[in-house]
């Protein structure tokens, strides 16, 4: 846009536009709040557009209304309304919020803009007031937005947080640009500076709501996700996106021809646990074992729930020999911390069937057979072991000494 073009522009006019703007955004957020009343923050952002467009109505009228309302209320209105979009966006990400903050700036700042009015008149400073409160927001704002987050929600919240940070250090550099004169002649209510503020206002306004409905719509498909792939009480995956995972994971380990192990893990006596504590404790203590077995898996294995209190890793990369240690420090694991986390100890200890590629090839059900015969084994030989499932030419070395050393530690452990 040239600088002609800019000139032309009428203050009056565009911040009317942007009144209007600010309506119909105010609109967009409120029918997403009324949409999702559960989604944490909608609301605030709502109600925050509501006062900042009824702030932008009085300010318009300023030759119409008396100055205590299309200055002194308006400006608290205004900045009543980013404060309450501040509010929305910590309550977004689960944080505290210090309701009273946006309240007392408000009320702050209108006792200023009361004073340089109608004590001593002085503009400037009037001007300098609320462009650094409403700046001051708008960069606070942008701290919310700006934090690191898993894609896509990168996207939504870095675009909104880019606008927010672009606008709110036009606010606050705007009282210094005047001061020096980059406004040129103009008094502080026209010319170049107020233009890109109310220019930048909309699109603000408008990015931002884009941002904000965005970063909610995201929100909801990861709990789509999360509904879709995860078991409601233990958070790991559920069978049928375990399945999914495994199999991608199984082509692409038989193409690079490296090896994957496959360990089904059972509780043990677990029904003994809910008949003698109850079933909210039974689930507590499926929550500790998971606990437990997440601790020593790597970001790349999978973990998921097959049903009641049996459970599957896939340890992709890891051959018999490293996966039965793994799956032995998982015994261990479980077997030495009878629920410290839980609110009474209760002893625990679990079963493991051990199944590898090297054996039993790229075939999640043959593997899956594998390594449920071997649990099978680790149960009928007195529960609290690891078993590895043998390969075609019956018992390997390492099963034996497996078995071994399973044998010693449940002597000793149990
Ligand atoms: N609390 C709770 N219990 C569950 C859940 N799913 C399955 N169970 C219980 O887990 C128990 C499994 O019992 P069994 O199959 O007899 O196995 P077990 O008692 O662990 O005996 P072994 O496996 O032979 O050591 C049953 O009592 C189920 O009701 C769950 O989500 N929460």
């Amino acid at each position: 846009m040239s600088a002609h073009m800019l000139a032309d522009l009428d203050i009056k006019t565009l911040t009317v536009t942007l009144t209007v703007v600010t309506l119909a955004v105010t609109l967009l957020l409120a029918l997403a709040a009324w949409q999702a009343p559960a989604e944490r923050g909608v609301r605030q952002w709502a109600l925050g557009n509501a006062s900042l467009m009824l702030g932008l109505l009085l300010n318009i009228n300023q030759d119409r209304i008396p100055h205590g309302l299309s200055i002194i209320l308006a400006n608290g209105l205004m900045t009543l309304g980013l404060g309450l979009v501040w509010l929305g966006l910590r309550q977004f990400r689960g944080r505290t919020q210090p309701q009273w903050a946006p309240i007392a700036v408000s009320l702050i700042t209108m006792l200023l803009l009361w004073v340089f009015r109608y004590q001593i008149d002085n503009l400037t400073v009037r001007y300098a007031i609320s462009s650094l409160v409403l700046g001051g927001f708008c960069l606070l704002c942008a701290t919310e937005l700006l934090v690191a987050e898993r894609p896509p929600m990168r996207t939504a919240s870095w675009f909104s947080g880019i606008i927010a940070l672009t606008y709110g250090f036009i606010l606050v550099a705007r009282p210094a640009a005047s001061l020096t004169g980059w406004n040129g002649p103009n008094d502080l209510l026209g010319g170049p500076l107020q233009l890109i503020t109310v220019l930048g206002a909309m699109a603000a306004q408008i990015g931002m709501a884009c941002g904000l409905i965005l970063m909610t719509h995201y929100r909801h498909l990861d709990s789509l996700r999360r509904l879709s792939e995860l078991d409601p009480l233990t958070e790991t995956l559920n069978r049928r996106s375990l399945l999914l995972q495994a199999e991608q994971l199984l082509r692409r380990m038989a193409a690079s021809n490296e090896p994957l192990t496959l360990i089904m893990l059972d509780a043990d006596h677990f029904k003994h646990i809910n008949d003698e504590f109850g079933h909210q404790i039974g689930d507590e203590v499926l929550c500790h074992l998971v606990n437990r077995v997440r601790l020593l898996l790597r970001g790349r294995d999978l973990l998921g729930r097959f049903g009641g209190e049996e459970f599957i890793v896939v340890l992709p990369g890891l051959d018999s020999v490293d996966a039965g240690q793994v799956a032995e420090r998982i015994r261990q694991s479980i077997c030495q911390h009878d629920g410290q986390s839980l609110q009474r100890p209760i002893h625990l200890s679990v079963s493991l069937g051990v199944a590898c590629s090297e054996h039993h090839g790229y075939d999640f059900n043959t593997l899956l057979g594998a390594a449920d015969a071997a649990l099978y084994r680790a149960k009928a030989l007195g529960r609290n072991r690891v078993e590895l499932a043998p390969g075609p030419d019956g018992a390997p070395q390492e099963q034996v000494a497996l078995r071994l050393l399973s044998h010693f530690r449940h002597n000793l452990d149990v």
